[in-house]
């Protein structure tokens, strides 16, 4: 993305809708009456009491234990400097993103206005009853040390500055790594460090309490290197003034074996890398820009292990690894703060991870197979799901043996699991998809790309690399609604099925249609005519390989953007119809939902049918399906005919896939209550398995369902994914926003690969040497 595009698309990510990037939600019915007696007003008055009582119960009674003040006044803010208060909200605010969504930890952002470091020590000390820890950020050294030393004396609670114990913990562990890789000794190497701030002393600190020489270190500001000689530099700086006077930062390098740049970008060259000694490692972690480029840095060295702050390279060295965990084990235990033993843990538990086995989950949200311990991969993935598991219990752990733990931890295993289930699966179902997207990206037609929330998916589809989009539309129409949204559309193919460029492709298509509908009502010049339409158009091109997937309903009903599909590509081999299911993205995980979008008043069979095709769409999602079959209905309560409906529906189900975990009739309430379950109906399949799939008696109950989910903010809803199609097409809800549409070209794509890939193995059975590998194979 160029860096114009780049800059719009932050603004509007933080302007858009409600602005900014969190909101507070309650975590307790506040429906009632009743609810809000005891919410506020006098029931409130009850915890008050205990509270007063016995101060430790705030902890028991309130949010306190699981709170994180993310506290700023501005004055270093990533790279950028001092910038004020306000304008750090954005950096807070997204810490409080990565607390949550890393470590389930709830964040207040606290921008404060006072530089003062006594004043802003005051101000701390006395938000201290609100919160369970301190996370100070992007506060300017020397007053940075103060400010913490004296919170850290003074609070009875976790504090840590983020900038220097954060990112010192995570460069420890990654320069463990690198010096393992590149055969050298911490107490043998010279490091270069540029930047003499919050971040870079905490380093050096830490680096040499794991064995580096402070000898050699030789550190810079902005004034150049510390030296003897100079008479402007503050006690924390003079330790380590041991660079000679006339050194520069391109004379340092020469023959250096590290380099750590905790700074501003673009200070240091290629030529100064050519320059280090031999396996040389380069940490250039300023942000957003680092020291040198990746590229750059890379391009002059062969042998070197580099990392960077960023993302959007390997070795991302950022204390995002860090924070949410070692707060979320000091949280656990009640930690009184974090010691030396605590941070010396989380870089021995990070150090170690990265030299453990990738699980698929990482691979997949990496889109690549083979991530593994080397000069790319020193550091642990952020979207590692282990990290939580692993850091946390770390930090922990040596929160308690150092004596700082106030609240043991002694079932180890169970800690972790229930680590593992603050994560929840959403995230990483939709990670984990988006990523199998994007190993293998498919053409994808979005059929009303003259709608701007299209088009704007469309980049997006493009620019994070899930498919090639392809564009029906007017072309003026669509190029003019993209200059004038400042959306990218430059080299996707753009087509109007109306124009007269297209005569040919309506022609072959139109033939085609022809011989599929002659004799179901559509005459030759019908056939024809209707490919002017975007619908019949788009599903010709997935229908002929011309294209692998459609989006498009954005702005049509259902029904007329079904039945092209259904009229030029039809249902799967042994299928017999359609239906469409709903992904929702719930607290207690990914539950699909079907049929809420086809079948009105399905029969037993019909529904032993619906309830298949969801079961073989939900293992595309790697995901085993535990299905309810709901009803008003607990097997047999009810001898209705509707009740009966759904309990044949089983049988037939069970006697076509006796492996599959079904079962029912059951009432919704039934299926997410495993001790009922347990209790009255022992015999049920679903038995302590969480159900993940619920198929519903008829439409108006399915649409009903997945509709009051939604609307009452108990879910995200992606869908509905047609199931039963021969190749996919998808069709948007009405109103949709851009990232339902990316959510949902993101399944067509995937969809598409599963497709393609049986198709591939369909022509590879067909093909003479599958004999002869079968001859072989016998
Ligand atoms: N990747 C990561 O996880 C993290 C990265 N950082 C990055 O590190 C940098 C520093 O952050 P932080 O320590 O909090 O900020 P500070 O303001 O405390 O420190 C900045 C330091 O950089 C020095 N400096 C500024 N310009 C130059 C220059 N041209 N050459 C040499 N030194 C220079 C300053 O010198 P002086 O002392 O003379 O003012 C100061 O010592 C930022 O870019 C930040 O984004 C920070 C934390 C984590
Ligand atoms: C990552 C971080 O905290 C910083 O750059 O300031
Ligand atoms: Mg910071």
């Amino acid at each position: 993305m160029s860096k114009v595009l780049r800059k719009q698309a932050a603004l509007d990510y933080h302007s858009k809708g409600r602005p900014g990037k969190i909101e507070v939600v309650p975590t307790k019915e506040a429906k009632t009456q009743r609810d809000l007696s005891l919410a506020y007003s006098p029931g409130v008055a009850e915890p008050c009491k205990e509270i007063a009582a016995n101060k430790e119960d705030v902890y028991k009674y309130t949010a306190k234990g699981n709170l994180v003040g993310v506290i700023s006044n501005g004055t270093a803010v990533l790279g950028l400097g001092n910038i004020g208060p306000e304008a750090s909200k954005p950096v807070m605010e997204g810490k409080g993103v990565l607390f949550k969504i890393f470590a389930d930890i709830d964040v207040f952002d606290i921008e404060i206005n006072e530089t003062d470091p006594e004043k802003f020590v005051q101000i701390v000390k006395a938000l201290e009853p609100t919160f369970g820890g301190i996370n100070l950020e992007d506060i300017k050294a020397p007053e940075c040390f103060v400010i913490e030393k004296a919170l850290r004396e003074q609070l009875t609670i976790p504090v840590m500055h983020d900038d220097q114990h954060g990112t010192a913990i995570i460069s420890a562990a990654a320069l463990l790594n690198a010096l393992q890789i590149q055969k050298k000794r911490i107490d043998k190497v010279r490091f270069v460090i540029n930047g003499a701030g919050a971040a870079a002393m905490a380093c050096i600190q830490l680096y040499v309490s794991l064995g580096a020489r402070p000898e050699n270190f030789f550190v810079f500001d902005i004034n150049g290197p510390l030296h003897r000689g100079r008479t402007d530099l503050e006690d924390f700086k003079k330790k380590f003034a041991n660079a000679p006077a006339d050194c520069n930062l391109a004379k340092a390098l020469k023959d250096a074996d590290v380099f750590v740049g905790l700074s501003v970008g673009n200070v240091v060259t290629g030529d100064m890398v050519k320059s280090m000694a031999r396996n040389p490692i380069v940490f250039a972690m300023a942000n957003p820009d680092p020291e040198i480029s990746w590229d750059e840095a890379k391009g002059a060295r062969k042998d070197l292990i580099m990392a960077t702050g960023r993302s959007d390279y390997p070795n991302q060295v950022n204390n995002v690894l860090g924070f949410p965990y070692i707060f979320r084990g000091a949280l656990d235990v009640r930690a009184r703060g974090i010691n030396e033993e605590m941070k010396l843990a989380a870089v021995k538990a990070l150090a170690e991870l990265a030299q453990s086995p990738v699980p698929d989950i990482v691979n997949l949200a990496y889109n690549t197979k083979t991530i593994t311990f080397g000069p790319e991969y020193i550091i642990p993935k952020p979207l590692d799901p282990r990290l939580l598991a692993t850091v946390a219990p770390a930090v922990a752990k040596a929160a308690i043996d150092s004596g700082l733990a106030q609240q043991p931890i002694h079932d180890w295993e169970a800690y972790k699991t229930e680590l593992n289930k603050r994560l929840g699966l959403d995230n990483q179902v939709m990670r984990a998809l988006g990523s199998k997207a994007r190993r293998d990206p498919r053409r994808i037609v979005f059929a009303e790309a003259d709608n701007v929330k299209i088009l704007k998916a469309a980049q997006i589809v493009f620019d994070e690399g899930i498919g090639y989009p392809i564009l029906l539309g007017d072309e003026a129409k669509i190029r003019s609604l993209a200059v004038a949204n400042g959306i990218d559309i430059e080299g996707l193919p753009i087509f109007d099925p109306r124009s007269d460029a297209m005569e040919e492709s309506r022609n072959k298509f139109g033939e085609l249609f022809f011989k599929k509908r002659g004799r179901k009502g559509f005459n030759y010049y019908e056939s024809k005519k209707v490919m002017r339409d975007r619908n019949y158009f788009g599903c010709m091109m997935v229908e002929t390989g011309e294209a692998d997937c459609m989006i498009s309903g954005l702005s049509k009903n259902y029904p007329d953007t079904i039945r092209p599909a259904i009229q030029c590509i039809g249902v799967d081999e042994g299928v017999n119809r359609i239906a469409g299911m709903y992904l929702m993205l719930t607290k207690k995980g990914p539950i699909f939902l079907a049929d809420t979008t086809v079948n009105f008043h399905p029969t037993a069979q019909e529904l032993a049918e619906i309830t298949l095709l969801a079961a073989q769409e939900v293992r595309s999602f790697n995901i085993t399906p535990r299905i309810a079959l709901l009803s008003y209905s607990n097997f047999g309560s009810s001898t209705s005919d509707e009740a009966r409906l759904v309990a044949e529906a089983r049988r037939i189900v069970k006697a076509k896939a006796p492996g599959l975990i079904v079962d029912g009739e059951m009432q919704a309430s039934l299926a997410f209550n495993n001790e009922l379950l347990k209790e009255n109906y022992p015999f049920s399949e679903l038995v302590d398995k969480p159900v993940n799939t619920l198929i519903f008696p008829n439409l108006a109950a399915g649409n009903t369902a997945y509709n009051l989910l939604k609307e009452l903010g108990a879910a995200d809803a992606i869908g509905p994914i047609l199931l039963g199609l021969k190749k996919p097409v998808h069709i948007l809800q009405l109103g949709s926003s851009v990232r339902n549409i990316v959510n949902m070209a993101t399944i067509a794509v995937a969809d598409a690969q599963i497709k393609n890939q049986q198709a591939a193995d369909e022509a590879i059975r067909r093909s003479p040497w599958w004999k002869r590998l079968k001859k072989r194979e016998s």
